[in-house]
């Protein structure tokens, strides 16, 4: 996952755009990059690493301007390499610049029909490119000098039918202001904020609500799925739905792992959506597990504290946090290769042991995705003493890779694919092992808001909304994309021409 934001502003925007990135680094911690735009140029810095590391004074210096747009990344198409580092860039026409949290599935195809249609060379392995460059075509299309809504507009549903997968994007055309759009399925989450200043409003878009609440923009609404959002240099705003038959169909996996708790994504809190996660799979543990002789629930943070919670409120059963996670460290399942994941457990969470001697214990977590996590933690669990290991998880068994941006390309790298509970709970070797059933999980996060009528949920149905996944599609994925494949990638990372970026 990635996360983006956008402001048109009223004074210079690098420093909350840098907030606003540091609120979405849980999205991306491969590389970030910041562009504004000051008297019609444009100013970059992007390379690999966290927020903090990426932006010093020197670089906060250079993003003069009252206009800009952000990434942190977590790819899922292409390299690693800081040279598909966001935002893009293409100078025709006007002038663009573009990030993308998504991933496209025919992206292939719409790359060759540039090069063959517009002679457009993709510079990169990048999706996020190519989707720029479908947009920066389209807009060419209009020959007018000033650009207007309906231009804007137009192209936006032009990218809806030439493109598929899932996007949600923040583009500035330059001299004329700021585009947000959200795919016709609303996969990713986008959302709209507004600051009211002595000179006039002040406008952010953002994939997550608290990126607007932390840098003291006010929320103002979701964008829709298939809309855009324009917002000229000088504060006006326009919007309209562009695509032909948009239906709401937002990724599921937000909710379980992917956004902070803090954040509400198409009017549904994550937070409380966890509770009800918590809520529902202890309900199921009371009705089909009573046996179980539980002494304590414990949560493997920290996305997972909030379930863990809600399910020992369920059972009536103590709540401890028996494991101590390192500040320091970032989140394990977003890290690049398998060796720095399996690595990362053991560094970021330690057992306090006087919670698990001699105990029976029930460790929750959102979701099982690889086993990395669940299998080095009940062994850990057992080094510090607990006589029974039950494992709990709030998300349904993982089974099918996703394609719309989480990096789980490979089915064979999934702990879920091809077995059942009881395979996968000799594989990570607990005693018990509880999913939640994915109706509940539905139910879970669509009592808030009752208006969304279906998720995207992939990667525990197999069943791609968009319609152009299949089978050959899916090898293909795989086969580029496993960890064996992007390790050796990585290892020709030099190669890639360093085009678009001073190196510090
Ligand atoms: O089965 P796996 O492949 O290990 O993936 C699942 C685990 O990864 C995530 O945690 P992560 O450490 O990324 O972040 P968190 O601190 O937000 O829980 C998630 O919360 C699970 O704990
Ligand atoms: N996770 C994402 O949203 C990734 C965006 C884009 N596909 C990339 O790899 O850079
Ligand atoms: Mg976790």
């Amino acid at each position: 996952m990635c996360g983006i934001v956008g402001i048109v502003g009223k004074q210079p925007v690098n420093q909350a755009l840098y907030d606003g990135l540091t609120m979405l680094q849980h999205r991306g911690q491969d590389a970030a990059g910041i562009m504004t735009v000051e008297n019609n140029t444009l100013r970059l810095r992007k390379a690999n690493g966290l927020v903090r590391d990426v932006f010093h004074t020197r670089h906060m210096h250079r993003l003069a301007g009252q206009i800009g747009i952000g990434h942190v990344r977590y790819p899922t198409a292409g390299s690693s390499s800081s040279a598909e580092a966001q935002p893009f860039y293409v100078n025709s026409p006007f002038g663009i610049a573009m990030a993308h949290n998504g991933n496209l599935t025919n992206a292939e195809e719409v790359q060759n029909t540039l090069y063959r249609n517009a002679r457009r060379h993709i510079n990169t392995t990048s999706d996020s490119e190519i989707l720029l460059n479908v947009f920066a075509n389209e807009l060419d299309k209009h020959p007018e000098m000033q650009l207007t809504d309906d231009h804007i507009f137009n192209t936006v549903t032009q990218v809806h039918r030439l493109v598929k997968g899932a996007y949600a994007v923040v583009a500035m055309v330059i001299g004329h202001g700021l585009v947000a759009f959200r795919d016709p399925w609303g996969i990713r989450p986008l959302a709209l904020g507004k600051r009211e200043t002595e000179d006039g409003p002040e406008y952010m878009v953002a994939s997550e609500s608290v990126a607007i609440d932390g840098t003291g923009f006010t929320f103002v609404r979701d964008v829709e799925p298939g809309e855009a959002i324009y917002i000229t240099n000088d504060g006006q705003l326009y919007s309209r739905q562009c695509a032909d038959q948009p239906q709401h169909c937002p990724c599921i996996f937000e909710y379980v792992y992917f956004a902070r708790p803090d954040s509400s994504i198409d009017d549904i809190s994550v937070y409380a959506s966890r509770v009800n996660m918590g809520k529902k799979l202890g309900e199921k543990i009371r009705r089909d597990y009573a046996d179980l002789d539980i002494d304590v629930v414990i949560p493997i943070p920290e996305t997972s504290c909030d379930i863990a919670l809600e399910i020992a409120n369920v059972l009536d059963l103590p709540y401890r946090q028996g494991f101590v996670k390192n500040r320091y460290i970032g989140r394990t399942f977003i890290m690049p290769g398998q060796t720095q994941r399996r690595k990362s457990v053991r560094r970021k969470l330690n057992a306090i042991s006087a919670e698990f001697k001699g105990k029976n214990v029930l460790l929750v977590d959102d979701s099982i995705v690889r086993g990395t996590t669940s299998e080095q933690i009940i062994e850990m669990a057992r080094d510090a003493g607990a006589k029974k290991v039950y494992f709990a998880s709030a998300a349904p068994e993982i089974r099918f890779p996703n394609v719309y941006g989480i990096d789980m390309p490979s089915a064979n790298e999934l702990i879920g694919h091809g077995r059942e509970a009881n395979e996968i709970c000799d594989l990570i070797k607990a005693d018990g092992l509880i999913y939640q059933d994915l109706e509940d999980l539905i139910a879970a996060v669509q009592e808030q808001n009752p208006n969304v009528q279906q998720f995207e949920t992939s990667v525990f149905s197999g069943q791609y909304i968009t319609g152009d996944v299949n089978q050959e599609y899916l090898d293909r994925l795989d086969a580029a994309r496993n960890d064996t494949a992007k390790a050796e990638r990585d290892q020709h990372e030099d190669a890639n021409l360093e085009v678009h970026n001073d190196n510090d």
